[in-house]
């Protein structure tokens, strides 16, 4: 194995435990936490150096966000705009915790997205990093999102999530010494180590999040953008993750959360708060600020009340409206009055000796060290992936397949399926292959072919796919991979499964039905099933890539109908076929199967089929003749198996453009075409496609 290990499975007991020189101290003021750092040996050399792990990722330069001006509206359903954010102005710093806060609807969200880069793109004003205009490109690779409903994969451990976050994110630059390093520390300061070895599946709501983050944080990110990350959290475990992010952010990140009214405690935790009402600024400082800045406006907060629940009761004008003279006297975000005092200036003043010691980053580095390195420019070069799309590739082949293995349920489901279904078709058909008597029926056996290689890839997809977009759009957005390593992965994942189940239910089947004992029939009737299944899951890929899976389970059925039709169009009249039917019929795949399939089992000089002695008139003995009256002429098997390539080809191709052109909706960066089409189809379908 190089050093990039793909293997799957970690355990604590060999290779976790025992590198940690860091333990955690807790105290009952979950604000204590902290992490005792490695002690330094006489010769001056730190005892524990092989074991920080984060030692081994780049430091990066301080990354402040200045927003200026900015506006976004949507259309809203009578074709009016709807102002969603209002010429707002405000700046977020490395080194602090902000909040974006306010109430329901104020517009949090959209602004945490816009910052971000998520989904949104046509907006108004000027978001600069460091003084520079934001370049969305580099700013997606230093800036991580959170989304408020991430999702885990729930068949991996911690230490796999962990491992296959490392992996993706540090190729083959470090080993998987150096990883596990990287991963013990980070688990350490999000105290994940004891769940290190139980499945995502079993972790708390509380776990699970800051699993989301650890993950995150493999490759230090300088910037953090979460989307209300205490959600569904109870009182200790929101505590517990604001705690995180503040020392994350004390330890050189710009983090930056939207929250709902925080419980006080949880309140004072933040560095910043920007306070969104009605989508205009009314409040950007610090969080001890906002007392003195409401008295100023003529509004005294009681001294028994949680100042947050205050300003947002304010914002919601339950003490009448004052939400003009707040805008004014913010200036809708360019006052910055109310500021906290720096941390980045504080620590430019502290001596080297009174290094912060619950920074993960930071730990063990002496502050001046650090503010060297946040005085640096951006270094692009340390940006770029250091994964290849080949490792990629075969990290994401070696997940999707330990993912699928370990789903047993769905194995053994499929798995069942196949052979009852087997079991009934064959019981059907059972010797109907050479019986003459039998030819029409024999001809619904090839159908069934058709039929089953059509639903059977195609309902899994509608049903999974959705769900593994979500999965698909965090990490895709976060940069974990090249959409094209991961659909192939995908791809190839898939097909050994399938083939293994075709070869059981064709065997059963064909043998069953008594078709031709020759075994070049049997390979070119696999081929063909095994093609019609691939382009059914492809479909179900370009159909459940656009769609809610509501819609997705809806519309897939429905669109198979027509090619249904048309694969068995004509029958009893096969030579009156207009032309244009004829044309119109090569657009079904289903139809090019079932070609393939009349070719297969009554061309290649099939004899003559069995006429039973109580038949009086055996019409349809003769397989030409049989293939004239169902209108299957002038077949050519290897011409539909080339339609059947080109059809998957194609399907693939498109299902790839549409999944990449979604994500790219989610990066904000979309096709105008693309726009028109989704708003035409909303407008006068009511076609709700998905949301981001
Ligand atoms: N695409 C859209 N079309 C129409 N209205 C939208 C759209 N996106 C957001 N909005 C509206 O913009 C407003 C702000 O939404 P946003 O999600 O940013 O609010 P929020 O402050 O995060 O709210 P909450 O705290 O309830 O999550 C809401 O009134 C919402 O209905």
């Amino acid at each position: 194995m190089d050093s990039t290990d793909i293997g799957c499975t970690y355990s604590m007991d060999d290779s976790y435990k025992s590198h940690s020189g860091t333990s955690l101290n807790y105290s009952t003021d979950i604000n204590a936490i902290s992490v005792d750092l490695p002690v330094t040996s006489d010769d001056g050399i730190s005892t524990c150096s092989n074991r920080n792990g984060l030692k081994y990722l780049p430091r990066w330069p301080a990354v402040n966000l200045e927003f200026r001006d900015l506006s976004y509206s949507v259309s809203d359903a009578n074709q009016g705009k709807k102002k969603i954010l209002k010429n707002i102005s405000g700046e977020f710093k490395s080194h602090e915790l902000t909040a974006i806060m306010g109430p329901s609807g104020a517009g949090k969200t959209t602004l945490l997205n816009l910052l971000a880069g998520f989904g949104i793109s046509n907006y108004s004003g000027y978001i600069n990093i460091n003084r520079n205009p934001r370049d969305p490109r580099l700013f997606r690779k230093m800036s991580r999102y959170i989304m408020q409903n991430d999702i885990v994969d729930p068949y991996f451990t911690v230490m796999e999530a962990m491992m296959l976050a490392a992996n993706l994110k540090l190729g083959s630059e470090f080993n998987r010494q150096q990883k596990l390093e990287i991963i013990e520390e980070i688990l350490n300061m999000l105290r994940l180590e004891k769940t290190a070895n139980t499945v995502a599946a079993r972790l708390s709501g509380g776990e699970r999040k800051r699993l989301c983050v650890a993950m995150e944080l493999v490759n230090n990110p300088p910037v953090l953008f979460l989307d209300e990350p205490t959600t569904g959290l109870d009182d200790l475990s929101s505590s517990q993750c604001v705690s995180l992010l503040r020392r994350l952010a004390h330890s050189g990140r710009t983090i930056i959360c939207s929250i709902h009214t925080p419980p006080a405690k949880l309140f004072q935790m933040f560095d910043k708060v920007y306070v969104l009402a009605e989508g205009q600024c009314v409040y950007q400082g610090s969080v001890g600020n906002i007392v003195p800045y409401l008295k100023e406006i003529g509004l005294s907060c009681p001294i028994t009340y949680n100042p947050a629940d205050f300003f947002i009761e304010v914002a919601c004008r339950e003490y009448g409206d004052y939400h003009k003279q707040m805008v004014n006297a913010i200036d809708n975000g360019n006052v910055y009055r109310w500021m906290p005092n720096s941390r980045y200036s504080e620590m430019k003043s502290i001596s080297p000796t009174t290094s912060n010691t619950t920074s993960g980053a930071s730990s063990g580095a002496s502050s001046l060290n650090e503010l060297e390195q946040f005085e640096m420019e951006i270094d692009k070069k340390a940006l770029q992936s250091h994964c290849s799309w080949w490792l990629q590739y075969r990290i994401l082949l070696h997940h999707m397949v330990t993912k699928m293995w370990r789903d047993k349920s769905y194995i053994k489901l499929r798995f069942y399926m196949n052979i009852i279904l087997g079991l009934i078709v064959g019981g059907i058909y059972v010797g109907v292959g050479n019986d003459a008597s039998k030819a029409l029926f024999n001809f619904g056996f090839a159908f069934t072919i058709v039929i089953a290689y059509l639903y059977l890839p195609l309902m899994p997809v509608l049903a999974q796919f959705p769900t593994e977009m979500k999965l698909l759009k965090r990490e895709y957005f976060n940069q974990w991979y090249n959409l094209s390593s991961y659909y192939l992965a995908m791809i190839t994942s898939r097909f050994p499964y399938m083939f293994l189940l075709a070869v059981i239910y064709l065997t059963m089947v064909y043998l069953m039905s008594n078709q031709p004992l020759e075994l070049f029939r049997f390979a070119m009737l696999f081929l063909v099933a095994i093609l019609t299944a691939q382009i059914s899951d492809s479909v179900g890929m370009l159909v459940s890539s656009r769609l809610s899976l509501v819609n997705a389970m809806f519309m897939g059925p429905v669109m198979a109908v027509p090619l249904i039709l048309l694969s068995c169009y004509g029958i009893g009249y096969g030579r009156d076929i207009s032309p244009f039917m004829r044309f119109i019929m090569n657009f079904s795949y289903l139809r090019h199967s079932m070609e393939a399939l009349v070719e297969t089992l009554y061309g290649y000089n099939r004899a003559d089929t069995i006429c039973p002695p109580t038949e009086v008139l055996c019409l349809f003995k003769n397989a030409k003749f049989l293939r004239e009256i169902l209108g299957y002429v002038n077949l050519n098997y290897w011409s539909s198996i080339f339609f059947l390539v080109i059809y998957y080809i194609v399907c693939t191709s498109l299902a790839f453009v549409l999944i990449k052109h979604r994500l790219s909706a989610s990066n904000g960066a979309t096709n105008r075409i693309f726009q028109y089409i989704n708003h035409m189809l909303v407008k006068y379908l009511n076609f709700t496609t998905y949301k981001y």
